[in-house]
């Protein structure tokens, strides 16, 4: 099937993306899950404005305590360590488990939290983080939380996640991280992660899901690879069941 037919717009300025968008127009980042949803017309905006180039969307800075990553930031780039990775190689390694390389290399981290498909790997990996995501007009909303329902995010209409803003993991600590899924590089059916002090089922129906009462997790866990692994692989029964329920 083929889209209703739009204008395709650029914005060269973050304000001139948000006159376009307070007018209605569709952002469009990677295209990789917009495309999909334009052909089968699930949407029919009249206008499409690209956001991908944007100044404020692309490049990182760093602090001591956080990495603020723009959210036009491909999967391929976290892959490959063209941005730093301030979480001791976690997401470098779900980067490389989403879908296949194409897709990658357009797929961003902004679009793919704000398309809020409770099977994608930013947004449950995000909240484990405790990311934080900011927008194009000045909020800060918190990665737990900013997925509300399938589909639906914390974000208002004609609002963009410009940037998310990564807590450094401490250095040595380490991290679980469980996908299952029918075939390598397909959506999750369950997702479990374990990072210092939170334990998150993704993938489930709604919202990745924080869990606070693991019964089987040691009260002071030695965060070494296996251990980690081990709580992940909890979280992940937990999300299957979750979902099944
Ligand atoms: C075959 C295939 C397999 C895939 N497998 C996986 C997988 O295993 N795991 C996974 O996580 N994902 C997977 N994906 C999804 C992929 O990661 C997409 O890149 C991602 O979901 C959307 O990112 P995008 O940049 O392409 O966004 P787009 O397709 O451009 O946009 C998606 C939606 O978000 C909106 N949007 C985009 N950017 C912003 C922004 N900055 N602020 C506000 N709204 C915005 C758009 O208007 C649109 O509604 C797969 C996709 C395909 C095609």
């Amino acid at each position: 099937m083929k889209p209703v037919a739009f204008e395709h717009a650029t914005a060269a300025t973050l304000d001139e993306a948000r006159t376009l968008l307070a007018a209605g127009a569709k952002p469009l980042a990677g295209g990789q899950s917009l495309g999909p949803m334009l052909n089968l017309r699930l949407v029919r905006p009249e206008r499409v404005v690209d956001i991908k180039r944007l100044p404020g969307l692309r490049g990182f800075t760093e602090s001591a305590t956080h990495l603020t990553l723009g959210a036009a930031t491909t999967h391929a780039e976290i892959e490959d360590g063209r941005v730093p990775d301030v979480t001791n190689g976690l997401m470098r390694h779900v980067a490389q488990g989403i879908a296949y390389r194409a897709v990658r290399n357009r797929g961003t981290l902004g679009g793919s939290l704000a398309h809020a498909d409770p099977a994608a790997d930013w947004p449950s990996v995000m909240a484990a983080l405790g990311a934080t995501l900011l927008t194009s007009d000045g909020r800060r909303i918190p990665a737990d939380g900013f997925l509300r329902a399938p589909f639906t995010t914390a974000l208002d209409a004609g609002e963009i996640v410009t940037a998310v803003e990564i807590p450094r993991l401490p250095p040595g600590a380490r991290w679980g991280y469980c996908k299952i899924n029918r075939k390598i590089g397909e959506f999750a059916k369950a997702i479990g992660i374990a990072t210092p002090g939170r334990l998150l089922a993704g993938a489930v129906e709604g919202p990745p899901t924080l869990l606070d009462r693991v019964e089987d997790i040691p009260a002071r866990l030695p965060w070494l690879d296996p251990a980690a692994q081990r709580l992940a692989a909890i979280a992940v029964t937990r999300a299957q069941a979750m979902r099944d329920a």
